[in-house]
């Protein structure tokens, strides 16, 4: 049939559902044009009008869709639950896609007052959908932490909206937790352990953690176990998720966010087995114990099952406890190092297991005199989502940083197009959606620290129609891309709640240290493979290649100095190029 709209019985006349607009003509084909023209205007102007009756329409649709995973479910009280939270979802998608509609029918002629109107609906939809999310809770939470920090892609009043859900932490009852883990394992927990707090130490918007001592050894260990309810409303809770972007998508086609459920439906069965996390973390143990210099913990695993992962314990205060560094005398500015150090190493290293969620939680901090060049470890936790980044996708992001970092546009295009094959146009967007900067900054230098202002204007401009290219470009890039933003985005932000002195000036040296790496590793690479390594042209290359490699360290262990000496002295760092 030709489009919606159009009640097309067998021949003419032909009615439009809209305004009951009738084709009497017979015989014409189907895409008879004139009609098809009334349509598209009718279209525009009926749109409104007809917004209830689709909410209505959606409406049914989404609680058809809770109501059909739920057939299963033959209680009535978890019925009504699941009926209770699909309609929370869709009268709240129907409300703010209405609010956006009107809001952005007729904008007023004078731009600062459209745009304080646009502000103030992305607020309101922001508060909306932020209630939702707290009641339904589950994965819920989730997607609203990971929304709260795409500060590249989404308005500021969405992600400060979000921002208490990082917090956010349901819990759920020990009865509930004592009857799971006999269910999962055939034992009951006085079987596995002497002693078993019952209030959770750290609980998230899909596990909790609870303290305990092993039966036997008296270890002290950390047990996560998945929240139970989880089990019974992923599924719906999920398909609620794709609903509601595959609205917005239909509603607002400029405005295609459909790659971010599908994102969720990818990575969410696989931080739900907490085997695999169990499976991660032990890999990345192993692959920084071959770096013992960088201060990282990560807690040895001892048991990983579906819902239940038992660990070594291994706490730790949060990164951002800055009284906590102070009193403790240990250097902010070395601890917003060693994290460059650890997430530059998963990025960059070859055969690095890349953690894919480091937000503030997952984070923590301790004391410890005996390490040598710092004194502290950083604990790492969760390992419920790890990527391996592809050998020459992982070089090319290298080349376009070495890019960034000299303010090199024409390295930086190439090599955005070879990374996420994005092309000049789109090059100006990718460049700040990579760097969490403004393009001109970027193109001036990125060293410099982020402020307020700049903050806003990027989301200021993302309101200007950049948004529609983001969401567009984003929804094109590979996802490993989309994983490594959201990467740097969540350290970004880390770092920036260090408040040091330095600034992000040392963060990017630090970067330039792995990426000249990596460059000089492929040249190794391909020396190595090139047959005769002691061949004249060989060892004339390697010559050149590490000369190149020592240079650009010699230059980063200066400027490192002088930035020393500069902070010593009180003074704020300067620009620069490698
Ligand atoms: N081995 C451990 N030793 C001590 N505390 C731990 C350990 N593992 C986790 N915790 C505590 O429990 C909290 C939650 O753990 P974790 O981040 O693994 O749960 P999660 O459900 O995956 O959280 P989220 O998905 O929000 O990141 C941590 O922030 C930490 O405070």
């Amino acid at each position: 049939m030709g489009h919606r709209g159009l009640s097309l019985p067998a021949s003419p006349p032909w009615t439009c559902i809209r305004c009951q607009t009738r084709r009497k003509t017979s015989g014409l084909p189907i895409r008879n044009r004139s009609f098809q023209q009334h349509f598209s205007t009718a279209r525009k102007s009926h749109k409104l009008k007809s917004a209830i009756s689709r909410g209505v329409l959606f409406g049914g649709t989404a609680l058809a869709a809770g109501g059909g995973s739920l057939y299963l479910v033959d209680d009535a009280k978890h019925y009504y639950e699941a009926t209770e939270r699909s309609g929370r979802v869709v009268t709240t998608l129907y409300a703010c896609i209405n609010d956006y509609k009107t809001t952005l029918k007729s904008p007023p002629e004078n731009e600062a007052d459209a745009a304080a109107l646009l502000k103030a609906c992305h607020k309101r939809c922001a508060e909306r959908t932020l209630r939702v999310l707290e009641k339904n809770g589950s994965i819920f939470i989730k997607l609203g932490q990971h929304l709260s920090s795409m500060g590249y892609l989404l308005p500021l009043e969405w992600t400060e909206t979000f921002i208490p859900l990082q917090d956010k932490c349901p819990v759920s009852s020990y009865e509930s937790i004592e009857a799971m883990f006999l269910k999962d394992t055939g034992k009951p927990l006085t079987d596995t352990f002497e002693t078993f707090e019952e209030l959770p130490i750290g609980s998230a918007s899909l596990a909790q953690v609870h303290r305990a001592t092993l039966k036997g050894s008296g270890e002290r260990v950390a047990v996560k176990v998945q929240h139970p309810s989880l089990e019974e409303w992923a599924p719906l809770d999920m398909s609620l998720t794709r609903f509601s972007f595959s609205m917005l998508k239909r509603f607002f086609p400029e405005y295609d966010l459909e790659w971010l459920s599908d994102e969720m439906s990818l990575s969410l069965p696989q931080e739900l087995d907490f085997s695999l996390e169990g499976k991660n973390a032990r890999r990345a143990k192993e692959y920084f114990s071959h770096n013992p210099k960088l201060p990282l913990v990560i807690p040895e695993v001892k048991l990983g099952q579906k819902r239940i992962l038992i660990m070594e314990y291994v706490s730790g205060h949060r990164l951002d406890d800055l009284q906590f560094l102070d009193e403790n005398n240990i250097d902010r500015d070395d601890v917003s190092a060693a994290l460059a150090r650890i997430f530059n190493e998963m990025i960059f290293g070859q055969g690095a297991p890349l953690h894919c969620d480091p937000h503030g939680g997952n984070i923590a901090i301790r004391k410890n005199d005996r390490r040598r060049g710092v004194n502290f470890d950083l604990i790492l936790y969760d390992h419920g989502l790890y990527r391996d980044i592809p050998t020459k996708l992982r070089r090319d992001y290298a080349k376009l940083w070495l890019g960034v970092i000299n303010s090199d546009e024409k390295e930086m295009r190439k090599y955005a197009k070879e990374v996420a094959n994005i092309n000049d146009e789109q090059f100006p967007l990718f460049a700040s959606a990579i760097t969490g900067r403004d393009y001109n900054t970027v193109t001036r230098s990125i060293v410099s620290t982020r402020t307020q202002e700049e903050k806003e204007h990027i989301g200021t401009a993302l309101g200007d129609g950049m948004l529609q290219e983001l969401v567009y470009l984003l929804g094109h890039v590979p996802r490993i891309i989309l994983l490594i933003l959201k990467t740097n985005d969540l350290t970004r932000s880390l770092d920036e709640s260090l408040q040091t002195r330095q600034g992000p000036v040392r963060s990017f040296l630090i970067l330039a240290r792995y990426c000249a790496r990596t460059v000089f590793q492929e040249q190794m690479e391909i020396i190595q493979t090139s047959g005769n390594r002691f061949a004249p042209r060989n060892i004339m290359r390697f010559l050149k290649a590490w000369g190149d490699y020592m240079k650009v360290r010699l230059k980063l262990t200066g400027y490192e100095w002088y930035l020393s000496a500069r902070r010593t002295i009180g003074l704020p760092p300067l620009a620069l190029a490698v």
